[in-house]
């Protein structure tokens, strides 16, 4: 039996000597690249904390000691150590394993949020209401460099720097990178505390001396790492934390399951909060992760175990690439036009801008409310913004596109990818609110582009909108053929007509339109008439939907998002305010929190697929006038 077999919760840890802890760790990085690759997953950041995650549950209690992880992306380490070794085959699959903590996986974890930056602030949160229920232990947060760039974290880090009250220890696990090298004066801080050459030459000093002595292997190689963490305290530089009056431990090798190890047992021993500072490698110990530039393999799908390439062809069509394209040949003669975006660059297709005009692209880190409010003062000062960003992400920075952005009048473009079902990724990740969001900009317009020729028009027109924000949103799934209008109405594109008196009207919007489509082609089997439009800019809602409505027996309404509050409310209170007597039905995301899953599990689990929509459709019809529906053809479900 492997020694990770033989270790199904942390207690079993502690039993084990430095070479089995570096045997384990060995073992740890093989079971990651063999079932990660087979998976899918965030191969790359769990790969690089290996030792510090085994050291962390070596010197802590959790759950005891609460141990959070910022974003959770590099938590698959704590579950095998915690006793989901068994259940990777499932991980990111409906009913499997989740990518991220999840509580009602394990009591080891606590945060289920994959937005970075908030881990601080869990973790102070925690700290003091154990401080004020007189309770034990000490609550630990997992944060990486990238994470440090969010304000969020400052916010924390500001109530923490005077809590010498409470219990907490912040352990940095700076690899240097978000996707791409982490960016900003933060990441110059923690580089500088790397690489302070008084640590390194002092540190000589004290190797050569000791070399002088034979190795007498454990004892004198504790006295080595006790000088190498103890040097650190006495050349703690005043830097990032020192000049916050926050105790700092580091830099350490957070490699070394011992150097980490007694970094942490100092830390413990500390009143008050303390900083241990670990330098990691992302993808460390797979050199096709360690040698990926663009990310390290921060999140891969399947991929060969040992050559890193992927298994299943990406297409070569994809929505964040016709995004990222257009905008380049957009650029090309509009000079005021820049790029902006939170740590993801690559993620959300700003690559080529960045190749094509680098001088025109930011990246802010992960600093969504920076990015918004920036952009507005980039519109200014005559630019024309666009911020690129999943459509999750939109929430952290929400306030500053309704305040900054559009109270301002500002000509920003933003491109919400990733929006609508996401899937494996979970509930934090589906970009399912933005539309209800957005409905509530005065001023602000949406696209919601149905195929590759109405992104690449949706865009163009955008940037050429200089009084108003614009937004275009797009998803993680495939790009369909063109989908080409059989006529038009007012602006409002019809996609499919059997006559002008079609007793349902179904209004569709981005993917849903092909949703649409199907389920007009399943009404027709059963008699029942369906005129299907796409009213490509989604807000604001277009009048002309009115009279497309006005004598219908029923209208429906499908978007890949939030129902509450969405796309589709919208045309149901237009078409209410209007006096439109047909009823209208909503089929959308229902305000829920969807577990992960493939993007087709959880739309299924929404109830968004052609045939559970058709037969909704069909009950209402028939809940309205029996005679609507022939009853010959209704399907079985609906009796
Ligand atoms: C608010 C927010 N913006 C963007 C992301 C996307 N994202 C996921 S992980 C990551 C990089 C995190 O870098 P770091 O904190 O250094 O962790 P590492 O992957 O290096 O371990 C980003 C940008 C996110 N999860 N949350
Ligand atoms: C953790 C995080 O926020 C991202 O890394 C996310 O997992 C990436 O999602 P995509 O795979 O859709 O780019
Ligand atoms: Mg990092």
């Amino acid at each position: 039996m492997s020694l990770l077999e033989s270790t199904n919760r942390p207690q079993d840890l502690r039993r084990l000597s430095r070479t089995e802890l570096e045997t384990l760790a060995r073992q740890i990085r093989t079971f990651l690249v063999t079932n990660v690759s087979r998976t899918g997953g965030h191969l790359g950041p769990n790969l690089g904390v290996v030792e510090l995650t085994i050291a962390l549950h070596r010197v802590f209690d959790s759950p005891t000691d609460p141990i959070v992880f910022d974003t959770g992306h590099q938590s698959y380490v704590h579950k095998l150590l915690t006793g989901r070794r068994d259940q990777f085959s499932g991980l990111r699959q409906a009913d499997g394993l989740s990518g991220y903590p999840a509580r009602d996986e394990s009591e080891h974890d606590w945060v289920e949020n994959s937005h970075a930056s908030a881990a601080l602030s869990w973790a102070y949160g925690m700290a003091r209401a154990k401080q004020l229920r007189h309770e034990d232990g000490i609550v630990v947060a997992v944060v990486g460099d990238g994470s440090l760039t969010g304000g969020m974290a400052w916010e924390a880090m500001n109530n923490i720097a005077v809590a010498d009250d409470l219990r907490l220890v912040v352990v940095v696990n700076d690899n240097g990178r978000s996707y791409t090298p982490t960016v900003g004066g933060i990441a110059d801080q923690l580089s500088s505390l790397r690489t302070d050459r008084r640590y390194e030459q002092v540190l000589d000093v004290v190797k050569r001396s000791l070399s002088a002595t034979p190795i007498v292997g454990g004892p004198l190689y504790d006295v080595l790492h006790g000088v190498k963490s103890g040097l650190k305290d006495v050349l703690s530089p005043q830097g990032l934390f020192g000049d916050l009056g926050v105790k700092y431990l580091g830099p350490v090798d957070g490699h070394d399951v011992l150097a980490v190890e007694r970094a942490m047992l100092q830390a413990k021993s500390f009143d008050g909060p303390v900083i241990v500072h670990c330098i990691t490698r992302k993808g460390m110990g797979f050199p096709a992760a360690e040698e990926h530039e663009e990310d390290n393999f921060h999140a891969v799908g399947k991929i060969d175990a040992i050559t890193g390439e992927p298994l299943s062809p990406s297409s070569d069509r994809s929505w964040t690439g016709i995004f990222g394209n257009q905008l380049v040949r957009l650029a090309s003669d509009r000079p005021e036009l820049v790029a902006i975006s939170a740590a993801m660059i690559h993620p959300t297709g700003l690559a080529p801008f960045q190749a094509a005009f680098p001088s025109r692209t930011f990246d802010v880190g992960i600093a969504e409310q920076h990015a918004i409010t920036m952009a507005a003062g980039m519109a200014a000062q005559g630019l024309h913004p666009v911020v690129a960003l999943y459509s999750t992400f939109l929430n952290r920075g929400f306030d500053q596109l309704l305040m900054d952005v559009g109270l301002h009048h500002a000509g920003v473009t933003f491109a919400f990818d990733r929006a609508g079902v996401t899937g494996p990724d979970g509930p934090s990740h589906h970009g399912m609110w933005d539309c209800s969001l957005l409905a509530m900009v005065p001023g602000l317009e949406l696209a919601a582009p149905r195929d590759e020729r109405r992104l690449e028009e949706a865009l163009a027109r955008a940037v050429d909108v200089q009084d108003r924000p614009t937004a275009l949103r797009y998803g993680k799934y495939s790009v369909p053929e063109d989908l080409p209008a059989v006529s038009s109405v007012d602006g409002v594109d019809v996609m499919r007509r059997d006559s002008t008196t079609d007793p349902v009207l179904i209004v569709a919007y981005g993917p849903g339109v092909q949703i649409g489509l199907a389920v007009a082609e399943q009404l027709s089997h059963q008699g029942i008439a369906a005129t299907v439009v796409d009213p490509v800019w989604a807000l604001p809602h277009n009048p002309a939907l009115v009279e497309l409505a006005r004598g219908r027996q029923l209208v429906a309404t499908i978007e890949d998002g939030l129902i509450e509050g969405g796309l589709g409310s919208g045309v149901a209170q237009l078409c209410a305010d209007a006096g439109v007597s047909a009823p209208v039905r909503n089929f959308g995301v229902p305000k829920d929190f969807w577990a992960h899953g493939s993007r087709d599990e959880v739309l299924a689990a929404c109830g968004l697929t052609p045939e559970a929509v058709a037969r909704s459709i069909t009950e209402a019809l028939l809940a309205l006038d029996p005679a609507a529906v022939p009853a010959a053809e209704v399907p079985s479900q609906t009796r």
